[in-house]
This record gives C-alpha cells, structure tokens and sequence, in this order.
C-alpha cells in the first residue's frame, strides 16, 4: 500500500494582494514547524502578481511552503494578451499550478478540452498540475456526480503519459460546496474520489492510482476536515476561504490534532 503525503493547499483565488501574501507567508512560516511538513506537504497558490513577492521570501529564508499559480496559459508565449505561460511560472520556481478549478470553468469558459492542454503545458515546464473536477448542484440533486466528474477527469487527462499522470494531484471540488459553508459528508467525499482513484487504474495502473493524491475542496474549515481526511481516498485538501485566515490555516494542516 502507497503512503500518500497529504497535500494542504490554500487557493487564495483573487484575495491579498503582494504586501499582504509577504505577510501572509510570514505568519504561516512562523507558525508551522518542522514537524508540520514532516506530516503534510504545506502550498500556497497567490494570485499572479504575488508569486514574485513569495519566491523571494521563500528563497530568501529557505521556507519549506510551496506555492504555485492559479491558473497557465496552454501557449507557450506570443499574443496572448492577459496570459501567464508556464515558463514564467517556472522561472518562478513554482511548484504547482492549478487546472481547471470550477470559477474558471464557469467564469472564463474552460472546457475538458483546455483543461487537457493546460495539464500538457504544465507538465511541459515542470510544474505539478492540481486538475480541478467536481459538479454542480443540479447533476448532484440527479444523482449523477460520479459520472459527471469521471467524464471531466476522461476529457482533462486525454492522451497524457503516464510518467506524468503519475504526478499529477486531482481535486474533487463539488461545485455546490465551495465558498457556500455547505460541506460535502465524508461519504460524499470518498464516493467520488474513491471513483476518481479506480478511474485512475482503469486508465492507467493500480500502482499509479495509488501513488496519485486526491483532494477534496469545498468549504475546509479545521472544525470538519478531520472527518474528511479520515476517508481512505482522500489525501488532501484545497482550501479556499479558510485558508485566508493563517491561525485557521495552519489548524487545517494540523488535522491530526483537531
Ligand atoms: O479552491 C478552493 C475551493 O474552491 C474551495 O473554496 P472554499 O474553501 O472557499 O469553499
């Protein structure tokens, strides 16, 4: 059996701008201990502009946080106007970059089929796609979440390798939940990652789908994400709201102790 290291990622979406995320990185730094990221790999995902102002503070006092972009452009550069490819992620020394969250399917348009190009540029500069799934309340209320979540997870990893599949992190975000207080129960959590995770075998191997991380995303908070980890296929979670508050934040990494 694959011990997967939990991933606790904090989406800032478009909250604190570069003075607050130095600040903001600062107080996660003070707080957390050696012993936190022993237990749980620690991101952030800042908006664009702070991702300069993070690297530095990183590097400069050799943080173990990660970070990473909330979005990339599937081009590699030229007339893109607005765009932020994935070298300049790189150059960034990003770690992770996600794909595909539900405000970009649902505010700018993103379907299955940029989701697989945006996974494909990641992957093409080095960085970790966190691939965004999940659906919204009317396919829940049809009792179809898992086939709907299976179809965007089928249209997002088309013709990917496995030597990259293998890496990638999935998080099922039931739209219905995120930024509402409406958390999913622990069972909904694990129905459709346990899903996710069998896709993952049927599409490439067991061993990969074991070694692959989950997330669950919608409404964390440190009062309910101990429930949530304890399912057997969820390995993380995505953090929006919650994770503007750092005390908050770092109780989320702690959920051992909540
Ligand atoms: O990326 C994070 C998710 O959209 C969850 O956001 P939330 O924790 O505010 O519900």
């Amino acid at each position: 059996m694959t011990t997967r290291t939990p991933l606790m990622a904090g989406n800032w979406k478009m909250n604190l701008n570069h003075l607050e995320a130095i600040a903001h990185v600062q107080k996660l730094s003070f707080a957390l201990a050696d012993k936190d990221y022993e237990a749980v790999e620690v991101a952030v995902l800042p908006p664009f502009t702070d991702l300069r102002s993070v690297q530095t503070l990183v590097d400069g006092d050799k943080l173990k946080i990660k970070y990473g972009a909330q979005d990339i452009s599937a081009h590699d550069s030229g007339a893109y106007t607005g765009e932020i490819s994935g070298a300049m992620l790189a150059k960034l020394r990003c770690t992770y970059v996600a794909v595909g969250h539900s405000e970009r399917r649902q505010y700018h348009g993103e379907t299955d089929e940029i989701c697989n190009a945006k996974v494909k540029a990641a992957y093409q500069h080095g960085l970790t796609p966190i691939l965004c799934v999940g659906e919204g309340l009317d396919i829940r209320k049809a009792g179809d979440q898992v086939s709907y979540t299976l179809a965007q997870l089928d249209g997002a990893l088309k013709d990917l390798p496995a030597e990259q599949a293998e890496s990638i992190v999935i998080a099922y975000e039931p739209v219905w939940a995120i930024g509402t207080g409406e958390v999913a129960t622990p069972e909904d959590a694990q129905e459709v990652c346990g899903a996710i995770r069998r896709r993952l075998a049927e599409l490439y191997s067991q061993e990969l789908a074991d070694a692959v991380r989950i997330q669950y995303g919608g409404s964390v908070k440190s009062g309910n994400v101990a429930a949530i980890m304890a399912q057997p296929d969820v390995d993380g979670a995505l953090i929006g709201g919650a994770a503007l508050d750092a005390d908050e934040f770092v109780k989320i990494v702690r959920f051992r102790d909540q």
